[in-house]
Parts: C-alpha cells; sequence; structure tokens
C-alpha cells in the first residue's frame, strides 16, 4: 500500500534482475560546474536528474549560464570563462552539499554580490571550515545566521591568489569546493590541508574532474596540492557521468541478502568513484561479487547468511550506510568505524540509524564516530522513519527481506535516486 507520506514494503523473498544505474551525482554536480566556469561550450551526457542536480543546474541558471536540455538526460552548457556573467543573485540550494560547498568557493572568488541559503538542515551543516579558508584569500563572507553555518552573504572584495590552509576533518567537500574554485584567481593557489583529511576518495574525484577540463593539480600525497599560475578549465567537448556507485550499495546488498545475482550497471572496477569499494566489503562479509569497467554483481555467500564485519569506513561514508541495514542478515555483530561525518549530514546519521535499527530490533551501540550492530534472531515489523533523508529511506528498503517494512516519507529519495523504489522493486521478488 502507498501514500505520499509512507510506502509499505512487502516482504520479500529474492533478488535477483539487473538494474542501470542514474548518474553520479558526485559527478554530475562537479562537471557543471566545472563546464560553467570554463571556456566553450560542453555536452554533458548521462547527467543524474535529482534534488541536487537541480539546485546546482538552478543555481547555475541564476547565475547566468546558459543551459540548454537536450532531452535524454543530456546538457548543453556554455561555459562562462570563470567569470559568471550576473554579478549579484541569491542562490536556494537545497540540501545539496555538492553544491553549497563548491559554489560558496566559487562565488567568493568571483567578485559579485550573493547570498546562499539552503533547506533548514542545510543551516545545521557546517561550513565554518571553508569560510576561514577563503578568507585567507580575501573573500568576503558573512554569517547571515549562526557562526560556521549557511546562510551566507558574499561581498564584492579583492581577493588573490596564494597559500591557503584548510580543516579537512569535517568535510572533504571544503577541499573540493576551493580546488575547483582556485583556477578562477588565474593568479596561482597553494592550499594545505590542516590535521586530519577525511572521505579522501572524494578529493580524487574531484582531481580527476579538474584534469578532464584542462587544469593538472600537482599534489604532495594529501597535504597540499598547487594549482598554477595561468591555470583556466577549458571544455572537454562531450564528457559523460559514469553510474552512481553509492546508489549501486542497495542493489548489491539486495542481491547479498536475497540470493541474486543481481546485477548494477554503469558503475565497476575502472569507477573514479571510492564507493566502488562497497562491493569488498559485501565481498568481507562473505557475499559473492564479479565485477568488469562497466558492472558490477553481487550474489548471496554458498552457505547463504552473510557475516558480521568490522570495518573504517571512512572511504565510504555513503555506501556504508548500507552496511548499517545488512548487519541485520549477518551473522554476528557488525562494527563501522571512523564515521564521525555522518553525524553532519542529512541528518545526524549515527542517532538516525540507531533509533530505526532498534525499532527493528536490532541490539545497537553507538559512539561519537562508531555503530555496532547485532541482529535479532527475527526482525520486528516497523514503521522507519528517514528524517528527510534518501539514504536512510533507500538503505531500510533492504529490512524487508525480514518481512514487511513502512518507509515514511519514501519521497525524499528524491535527492539522489527519485526512481529508487521502482528500480529496488524490479529486482526484488515478494513472498509467494
Ligand atoms: O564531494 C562529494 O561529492 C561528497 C563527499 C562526501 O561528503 P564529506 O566529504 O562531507 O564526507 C559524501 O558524503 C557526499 O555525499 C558527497
Ligand atoms: C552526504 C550526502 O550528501 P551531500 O552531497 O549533501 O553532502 C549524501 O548524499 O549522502
Amino acid at each position: 500500500m502507498t501514500s505520499d507520506n509512507f510506502l509499505d514494503l512487502p516482504p520479500l523473498a529474492s533478488a535477483h534482475g539487473t538494474v542501470r544505474l542514474p548518474g553520479s551525482k558526485s559527478i554530475s554536480n562537479r562537471v557543471l560546474l566545472l563546464a560553467a566556469l570554463a571556456e566553450g561550450v560542453t555536452e554533458v551526457r548521462d547527467l543524474l536528474k535529482s534534488d541536487d542536480t537541480d539546485r546546482m543546474l538552478e543555481g547555475l541558471a541564476t547565475l547566468g549560464v546558459r543551459i540548454d536540455s537536450l532531452g535524454n538526460n543530456a546538457y548543453r552548457v556554455h561555459g562562462c570563462g570563470g567569470n559568471f556573467p550576473v554579478k549579484e543573485a541569491k542562490l536556494f540550494l537545497g540540501n545539496a552539499g555538492t553544491a553549497f560547498r563548491p559554489l560558496t568557493a566559487a562565488l567568493a572568488l568571483s567578485g559579485g554580490s550573493y547570498e546562499l541559503s539552503g533547506v533548514p538542515r542545510m543551516h545545521e551543516r557546517p561550513i565554518g571550515d571553508l569560510v576561514d579558508a577563503l578568507r585567507q584569500l580575501g573573500a568576503d563572507i558573512e554569517y547571515l545566521g549562526n557562526k560556521g553555518f549557511p546562510p551566507l552573504r558574499i561581498k564584492p572584495a579583492t581577493v588573490a591568489g596564494g597559500r591557503v590552509r584548510v580543516r579537512g576533518n569535517v568535510s572533504s567537500q571544503f577541499l573540493t569546493g576551493l580546488l575547483m574554485a582556485a583556477p578562477i584567481l588565474r593568479s596561482g593557489v597553494l592550499v594545505e590541508v590542516e590535521g586530519e583529511l577525511i572521505s579522501k576518495p572524494y578529493i580524487e574525484i574531484t582531481l580527476r574532474m579538474m584534469v578532464r577540463f584542462g587544469v593538472a593539480v600537482h599534489r604532495n600525497d594529501w597535504r597540499s596540492f598547487t594549482i598554477m599560475r595561468n591555470s583556466a578549465y577549458v571544455s572537454p567537448g562531450v564528457i559523460y557521468v559514469e553510474g552512481d556507485a553509492s546508489s549501486a550499495s542497495y542493489f548489491l546488498a539486495a542481491g547479498a541478502i536475497g540470493g541474486g545475482p543481481v546485477r548494477v550497471e554503469g558503475v565497476g572496477n575502472t569507477s573514479v568513484q571510492g564507493d566502488v569499494e562497497f562491493k569488498d566489503a559485501l565481498e568481507k562479509m562473505g557475499a559473492l561479487i564479479s565485477h568488469g569497467p562497466n558492472w558490477m554483481e553481487a550474489s548471496a555467500p554458498v552457505s547463504g547468511r552473510l557475516t558480521a564485519i568490522d570495518l573504517d569506513c571512512n572511504h565510504i561514508p555513503d555506501a556504508a550506510m548500507t552496511l548499517a541495514v545488512a548487519a541485520l542478515f549477518a551473522d554476528g555483530t557488525t562494527t563501522l568505524r571512523n564515521i564521525a561525518s555522518w553525524r553532519v549530514k542529512e541528518t545526524d546519521r549515527i542517532a538516525a540509524m540507531a533509533a530505526e535499527l532498534r525499532k527493528l530490533g536490532a541490539t545497537v551501540e553507538e559512539g561519537a564516530d562508531y555503530i555496532r550492530i547485532t541482529p535479532p534472531a527475527h526482525l520486528k515489523h516497523a514503521a522507519i522513519d528517514t528524517y528527510d533523508d534518501h539514504r536512510m529511506a533507500m538503505c531500510f528498503s533492504l529490512a524487508a527481506f525480514g518481512g514487511t517494512v513502512r518507509i515514511n516519507d519514501p519521497g525524499c529519495v528524491a535527492k539522489t535516486f527519485p526512481e529508487y523504489f521502482s528500480a529496488f522493486s524490479s529486482i526484488t521478488q515478494p513472498v509467494a
């Protein structure tokens, strides 16, 4: 039964089939911004269409960037050569971290007057480390609400390149924003990371996308990054967005729990996305995994049951949520470590995950940066609250392998995967 506010998933007997993945959120929003900043016209194919990418598309359009929709998830972006035509604007960026953080950096170095705001949760997500770094380059940024958080006002300022230090232990998106925006200055920037850097594979995506647009960053391990004087983005002509590796995790887990094989197409072992390593975590749990350059496939262990794991998940913060729900179907106690960033994402994901897993009967221990899950013998029926967090809705759909489950506010999946539930039902078979 469905309504606007909840979706009842029937008890599931098995999973097998193939899913063609929607485009990667992380790549889509990077490519849109880089194409906008580049010289020339870029044709972007297989872009993700979702709330987060709509916020980036709208934001760029407000800034005067011409973007033509060509149909079939293809867009033509008319680059503005590092100089947004509109010098005064208000941007609403929803809850899209991949739009908010990089656009803050780009606009702070652009010499205009801008206001950036989002949904109430976005105003609770930190941005102080990025603002501090941009101020070192001369940017004039004011907090319109609480210090260290959006909404922000950016004023015209004399900005110049040079050395800038940024903290990377709250979100890697601050470093991503600085790196992507730095070529706007044309005068060379040395970015030094202060302390620990989390979510490193996302920096790899950033650097790979910048190279596609003609800017090679010289790096010293994860400590410092140099953007040379006169670096400027140039359109690569046509660019394809690969499938979303985080979105792949739900289907691969379904194959590992429900028999399989479940195959995802659009992303594979040559991907630039760190979340493809989710398949390795599932393999450690006993799942049978195979993969090629553009696909991955998962089946249940020969024994039929997954086994618990103890894993540092810092490199796969998004896909790790799927492991927490897969742990309901694994023998033993699963511990997911080094996930403090979960607390400042769409919701406090450690608290939300613990609360909803407990409703299903699991024994859950949570700490500042870890979660430990012991499954019950049988799942209880529960109505799962999703906290306006797309990943809560998507990963808890897997609980239907233990009996019927209600997902409250299923529409929140629109942040990154509007068609999620129809894709999920296409590879899962209810109990007869
Ligand atoms: O740069 C990116 O595309 C992202 C970085 C990660 O955030 P943090 O760096 O805040 O962990 C990730 O959780 C987010 O979904 C996307
Ligand atoms: C953390 C996420 O999103 P954002 O890009 O808004 O940070 C996510 O998609 O899990």
